[in-house]
């Protein structure tokens, strides 16, 4: 039994007023032929384990929202909040390359969308039961996956790169079967919408062009309304999710994040990171690493993301033809033509988001081959990605002894000191080029390269001891991962959480398996 943490609902106050936030659900508004209406089965025994007083923020809600009476069970899969709608929405896709038919929210429900300050926002929970769309699996999310994707969508959030949230983290009792037996727990996940590219890929696969229609004009209506202006609105969207896929993958590559399972139902239309599963972020530096256990031919390698970006929008692109008023072969040019922008739009977000990493200012030709430089030299002995460029900030352009020692704690990363002793002067002698200012541009690079990720050490440390009923872990890497271009060197939480990570860090698998 995992011990109560926060204080057991039933006995709090807060001046959340539920009755006063205005329900909609546009997606099932639609019509049947885009889900079913229904209710969640909510976990036993269900109780707190985390929530996020930020993305409580975001909503517009008090940081206790949860002490209403009628949280907990809203958040565990139900009864819902009054005026709610809940929905589970279908979907299809291709998986690992190849079309898996009908899938949908198999675990997740659409509670409905609420005014926030910052727009409308959809608000989701995941793992509360089963439905249509379930096929043969239980509905259930395990606790170990759902502190996963706790921590990592609030982790992407802080980093500021564009993803879903999570509010809240329930847990419970309830058995599940995995490779092992679990115990089960629900994610709420907030939103502006949580359309994936296979929301459209359903609906022209089974030829409902109707449906497919409504669903664009959902899209461009709620969260893209420029797109009404074009010729071809079907095009101005898809030229939209590219240039927003383009960006969201130049910073999973500049962060050093690998998504582990870039299916086409897992690529949010939006541009948003969705779906936290077999995810990791790269602790040594290694362009073929492989996250998801399960991904045998490395489909999904981290550096092979911007390809299946591009590969994934073709899938969109299929599906969108129908929507283009011209004969078949000059719709897909014409769609074709709104891809285009991907293939400029991700390395020029990439070198800025690359140069801004090394802290220079002017944008000059020969930075690509110095950055292209560093990462091969990282490649070579597997050098730490994420110390490497927040140590690299330490270094001095004023020659001398005191330069010397500011390089150490980066140096010392590198195996081969001399090859990085020589990149070092390259780097220095650039910086001395554009006249950099050494404090200037330290607190540039350390607002770029974080010191801290969620490694999957870390989330393991977390998970175990959240299973021994402990949930301070957890919270305390929520609070870190909140902040991760902080320094905070009297934490020893933080002090731990940046340091390199363990030798068992290497033995940790992560699979499909959630
Ligand atoms: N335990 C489960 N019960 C029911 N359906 C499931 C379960 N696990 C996965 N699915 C369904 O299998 C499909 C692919 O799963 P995938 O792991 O990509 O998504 P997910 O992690 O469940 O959810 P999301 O993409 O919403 O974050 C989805 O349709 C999903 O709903
Ligand atoms: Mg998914």
């Amino acid at each position: 039994m995992l011990a109560p943490t926060l204080l057991p609902a039933e006995t709090a106050e807060t001046a959340f007023d539920p009755s006063a936030l205005t329900w909609r659900n546009r997606h099932a508004g639609l019509g049947p032929a885009f889900g079913r209406a229904m209710t969640g089965q909510p976990v036993s025994d269900p109780e707190w384990l985390a929530t996020s007083d930020e993305a409580a923020a975001e909503l517009g809600w008090p940081a206790d929202w949860w002490r209403h009476p009628l949280a907990l069970d809203a958040h565990a899969g139900g009864p819902s909040w009054p005026g709610s709608q809940p929905f589970a929405t279908v979907y299809s896709g291709h998986q690992f390359g190849v079309w898996a038919g009908q899938l949908g929210d198999g675990r997740a429900l659409l509670l409905g969308e609420v005014d926030t300050p910052h727009g409308p926002r959809e608000i989701q929970l995941k793992g509360s039961g089963m439905t249509p769309y379930s096929r043969r699996a239980d509905g259930r999310a395990v606790l170990r996956s759902s502190i996963r994707e706790y921590l990592c969508s609030e982790a992407m959030h802080a980093l500021g790169i564009p993803t879903t949230r999570a509010l809240a983290l329930v847990g419970s009792p309830t058995l599940v079967r995995r490779e092992e037996i679990e115990t089960a727990a629900v994610v709420t996940r907030t939103a502006p919408s949580f359309i994936r590219f296979g929301h459209f890929e359903h609906f022209c696969h089974h030829d409902q062009h109707a449906a497919l229609r409504q669903l664009m004009d959902h899209v461009i209506d709620a969260h893209l309304p420029a797109c009404r202006e074009a010729q071809h609105p079907a095009a101005a969207l898809l030229e939209c999710v590219a240039r927003r896929t383009a960006e969201l993958m130049a910073h999973w590559q500049a962060v050093g994040f690998c998504h582990g399972v870039m299916n086409t139902d897992n690529m949010s239309i939006l541009g948003l990171t969705i779906d936290y599963g077999p995810f990791g972020f790269l602790d040594g530096f290694d362009p073929g690493h492989i996250c998801n256990h399960s991904d045998d031919r490395g489909r999904y390698a981290y550096a092979r993301q911007p390809q299946i970006g591009w590969w994934n929008l073709h899938a969109l692109a299929q599906a969108l033809v129908p929507l283009v008023d011209a004969p078949a072969e000059a719709a897909a040019e014409i769609l074709g033509a709104a891809l285009e922008p991907y293939r400029e739009v991700f390395p020029i977000a990439l070198d800025a988001l690359m140069r801004a990493k090394l802290g220079l200012a002017v944008d000059r030709p020969e930075d690509r081959v110095l950055i292209e430089d560093l990462l091969q030299l990282m490649a070579t002995t597997k050098v730490d990605y994420t110390l490497t460029w927040r140590r690299l900030s330490a270094v001095s352009s004023v020659e001398g002894r005191e330069a010397s020692l500011a390089a150490g704690p980066v140096r010392d990363l590198f195996l081969d000191r001399a090859a990085f002793d020589a990149w070092l002067n390259r780097y220095l002698a650039r910086l001395r080029a554009e006249g950099s200012d050494d404090a200037v541009r330290r607190r540039r690079m350390d607002r770029i390269n974080p010191a801290l990720v969620l490694r999957n050490h870390l989330a393991e440390e977390a998970i175990r001891a959240a299973r021994e009923g402990n949930v301070d872990v957890l919270k305390d890497l929520a609070r870190l991962l909140r902040q991760p271009f902080d320094e905070l060197p009297d934490d020893p939480s933080w002090r731990h959480a940046t340091a390199l990570p363990p030798d068992w860090a290497g033995s940790l698998e992560v699979s499909c398996s959630s």
